[in-house]
């Protein structure tokens, strides 16, 4: 970049660096960019010429990559109210918005990134997880932009009639959530994540909760989930589930081992495989940091009744990187005990005693209140939340750093 002047503008604490050997454009509002939706970075007012920008923003990125009804919304609610605050689809805008924004977050939705809609993909004879149906160019050029404080015009993909909608306008978040069916295939878009989260779960528990969600809510019959399932598997196999090996964290879920031969998928056995080394991001343990522990905290403390709970801990290797996993296995009787598993548990990143067992409490109601998956994930919010204001703290002491490493 030649002659690169700096200069500080005015909106979402963004610093935008000007390649331009004069001061003409010193004129050039930042609010006025937009990366619009077919790629192409421009300016309103047109008084940005000839320079190149570059803008440094204060947002994180987190991605979180999931098969579809695999609880990323449920998860997204968990994560969002850690930061406090109530998500909404933007104001006044269109009501099948994918689209959530709190004070703190915004999540938008990979699915807006279709590249071809419900009856292109007919016609290809694609599915939606086939990166040949979504717009990876687009995707990376627009988080790029919001990470970097530029707002921009992001497409919607409209799952009620399955159409492109015309593009909504998002505004740099503090924190901004990605996430869907492709957050970590595309490198490009990988690299700009401060975080990453996959949510694996397995295929006997994922046609449990596909049963209950979409024959009880959505009208549809046993045999056509059973063949959107396996329609979808080769692609997820071959798109989808390779991105975990990127993940910073997973929450795998499982059949129970409690039960033996259980195959009604109530009671589960979650891990959270924890990767080390990560920047900001400190792993949970149990008792004792890098042991291996077995516990089963049933008992005074702890009501259990059929099948009981046990946790364990311990060092691993997962793709190849060093992991701390914690497993839970079974339910919660009463979520006010909680309390007690949350007292042997280190690393947290609560702010006061008892605030998972708070979180958990207040929305007992959530798919998961009472298992591993939502206990772990409320961890992830409290991890997240630990990791942004990290970065933020770092951020103060050291402006225009780079912060991923
Ligand atoms: N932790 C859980 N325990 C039990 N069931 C769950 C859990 N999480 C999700 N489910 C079930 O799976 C369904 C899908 O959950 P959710 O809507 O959060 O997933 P999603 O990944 O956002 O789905 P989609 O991408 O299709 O919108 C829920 O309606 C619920 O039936
Ligand atoms: O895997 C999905 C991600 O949520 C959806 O199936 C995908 O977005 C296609 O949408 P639709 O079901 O509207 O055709």
């Amino acid at each position: 970049m030649a002659a690169c002047t700096i200069y500080t503008v005015q909106a979402l604490n963004t610093t935008c660096s000007i390649s331009t050997p004069t001061k003409t454009h010193l004129g050039f509002n930042q609010k006025q960019v937009f990366f619009n939706s077919n790629g192409g970075k421009g300016t309103s007012s047109g008084k940005m010429r000839g320079g190149e920008i570059t803008c440094s923003g204060d947002t994180i990125v987190i991605g979180l990559a999931a098969d579809s009804g695999s609880g990323k919304s449920t998860f997204m609610r968990r994560l969002t109210s850690v930061f406090g605050g109530a998500a909404s689809p933007p104001k006044g805008g269109n009501p099948d918005s994918n689209t959530l924004i709190s004070d703190t977050t915004t999540v938008i939705c990979l699915d807006d990134y279709h590249s071809l809609d419900r009856t292109g993909r007919k016609e290809k004879g694609v599915t939606a997880l086939d990166p040949r149906a979504n717009d990876f160019d687009l995707m990376y050029e627009q988080v790029k932009a919001l990470k970097d404080g530029v707002a921009v015009e992001k497409p919607i993909y409209n799952h009620v009639t399955g159409l492109l909608d015309p593009p909504e306008l998002i505004k740099s978040p503090k924190i901004l959530v990605i996430e869907g069916l492709h957050p970590m295939y595309d490198q490009r878009v990988r690299d700009l994540l401060d975080f990453s989260i996959y949510l694996d779960i397995s295929n006997e528990v994922k046609f449990a909760w596909k049963i209950q969600r979409d024959m009880a809510e959505r009208g549809h019959s046993l045999e056509s989930i059973k063949a959107s399932i396996e329609a979808r598997k080769p692609d997820f196999d071959a798109y989808i589930d390779p991105q975990k090996q990127y993940a910073d964290a997973v929450i795998e879920v499982l059949p129970t081992r409690l039960i033996p031969d259980d195959n009604e998928g109530k009671v589960l056995r979650v891990k959270l495989i924890m990767k080390e080394g990560v920047p900001y991001f400190n792993p949970v343990y149990l008792f004792d940091e890098g042991s291996t522990i077995s516990w089963i905290p049933c008992g005074r403390k702890l009501t259990c009744s059929y099948p009981g709970i046990s946790f364990s801990y311990g060092p691993d290797a997962y793709f190849g990187h060093e992991v701390s996993v914690l497993e839970m296995d079974g339910q919660f009787d009463r979520l006010d005990e909680l309390i007690y598993v949350e007292s042997h548990l280190s690393n947290i990143s609560t702010k006061f005693y008892g605030e998972i067992t708070q979180q958990m409490l207040k929305h007992a109601d959530f798919p998961g209140s009472n298992n591993g998956t939502g206990l772990f994930q409320t961890i992830v919010g409290l991890k997240i939340r630990d990791l942004f204001e990290q970065i933020a703290a770092k951020r103060e002491s050291t402006p225009l750093q780079s912060t991923k490493s």
